[in-house]
């Protein structure tokens, strides 16, 4: 049945799976989409993301809950009639058929006219700056190409939503962030609508409109990916998303968004998040690169004092590592200019932070 009231374009409702009636893997997804987003199901191997893509598919069924496009359920639709394209981390071309035919594949059984498809092949092979190898097999192709091809078969029908699944896995670091930016620009220049599933949070961070990030079949937060890197609303986010140093306290008072962390080293102001309580253990979460290394010379606000560990020259930044007292290692990425300091093994530095670069978790 149409339902009126909905204008998102997708979404995903109470939707749980289970594969053995026993079990749940997907536990209550809920997502409304606009159209033409590029939506990231970002988690650790086996969260449950590609099965949330594969009811979307219609591969596999919805055990309870609903998804619906334009207000209508699809959880009866069959597969092939829902009109969504897919990329895979396996290309899936035909290894018999040249790259023109596998393109006009998806055309032939919609039953377009020869002369439509032909034109429509030429115009997506230049789309994917494949003009050149229109009558080569895939196995004549590298992988870059091939997933090119792949990309090209996908979107060449129209659909209006295109579900990626790992579909840079099998290429290497280059080709990978090349490709990023190929599906980035075709995504903005004809505007589908992307439901992109990977375990690489580089790749998230720099290709989504808003990232779900999964753990153990429960979507954990749903944000725009600045959003997620500055305010993780747990400690399991803060952790997967970037790089993060914990450092363990007790929460000694709570004042409307902030709180004050007492640890072993120093006492800090953080940002406070849910299920905080005053007299509670907590963890409290820095970057690496919110963390300005100072002598230990004047008392300053917001510090630890930490033992020197050691300095790693990664070109761009320094990394040091330094130890708290309570053997919690802990990671300073400086930028690599005169400001990163030089330091004896063992000396003792302070590591000072701002409030609004903390936030404290409930243990
Ligand atoms: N066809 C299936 N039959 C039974 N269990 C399955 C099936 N497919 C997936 N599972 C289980 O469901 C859970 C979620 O798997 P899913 O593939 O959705 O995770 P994922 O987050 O996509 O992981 P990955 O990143 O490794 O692909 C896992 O515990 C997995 O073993």
């Amino acid at each position: 049945m149409k339902d009126t009231k909905a204008e998102t374009f997708l979404r995903f409702d109470n939707v749980k799976k289970s594969y053995d009636q026993e079990n749940l893997v997907v536990k209550g997804f809920d997502m409304h989409v606009q159209e033409g987003e590029f939506i990231t199901l970002l988690g650790p191997s086996g969260s449950g993301k590609t099965t949330v893509l594969m009811m979307l598919a219609g591969f596999e069924s919805v055990t309870s809950g609903d998804i619906a496009i334009n207000g209508r359920s699809i959880n009866k639709t069959a597969p092939n009639k829902r009109n969504i394209g897919m990329v895979f981390q396996n290309y899936a071309l035909f290894p018999h058929m040249t790259v023109a035919e596998n393109l006009a594949y998806p055309l032939t059984v919609r039953k377009m006219p020869k002369a439509q498809i032909k034109e429509r092949v030429a115009e997506y092979l230049a789309l994917v700056e494949l003009s050149a190898f229109g009558d080569r097999r895939p196995g004549q192709l590298s992988g870059g190409q091939r997933q090119r091809v792949a990309l090209a078969r996908a979107m060449i029908f129209q659909p209006t939503l295109i579900l990626m699944d790992e579909p840079l896995g099998a290429l290497d670091k280059n080709l990978r962030e090349q490709m990023q930016f190929e599906i980035t620009r075709l995504h903005k220049q004809i505007g589908f609508t992307v439901i992109y599933v990977t375990h690489d949070q580089t790749e998230a961070l720099s290709m989504s409109d808003r990232i779900a990030v999964f753990n153990d079949g429960v979507v954990q937060q749903c944000a725009p990916p600045a959003e997620l890197y500055e305010r993780p609303v747990n400690a399991f986010v803060a952790e997967f998303i970037g790089e993060n140093n914990f450092v363990r306290g007790k929460v000694t008072q709570i004042e409307g968004e902030t709180a004050k962390v007492e640890t072993d080293t120093g006492t800090i102001t953080t940002q406070t998040s849910e299920g905080l309580t005053e007299g509670a253990q907590c963890r409290v979460s820095i970057r690496p690169e919110k963390l300005f290394i100072h002598p230990t010379t004047h008392a300053h606000d917001n510090a630890l004092t930490a033992t020197f560990i050691t300095r790693i020259y990664v070109g761009d930044f320094i990394r040091y590592y330094f130890r708290l007292p309570d053997g919690t290692d802990i990671i300073v990425k400086v930028l690599n200019d005169l400001s990163a300091p030089e330091f004896e093994d063992g000396a003792t530095a302070q590591l000072l932070s701002l409030t609004k670069d903390c936030i404290a978790f409930a243990n």
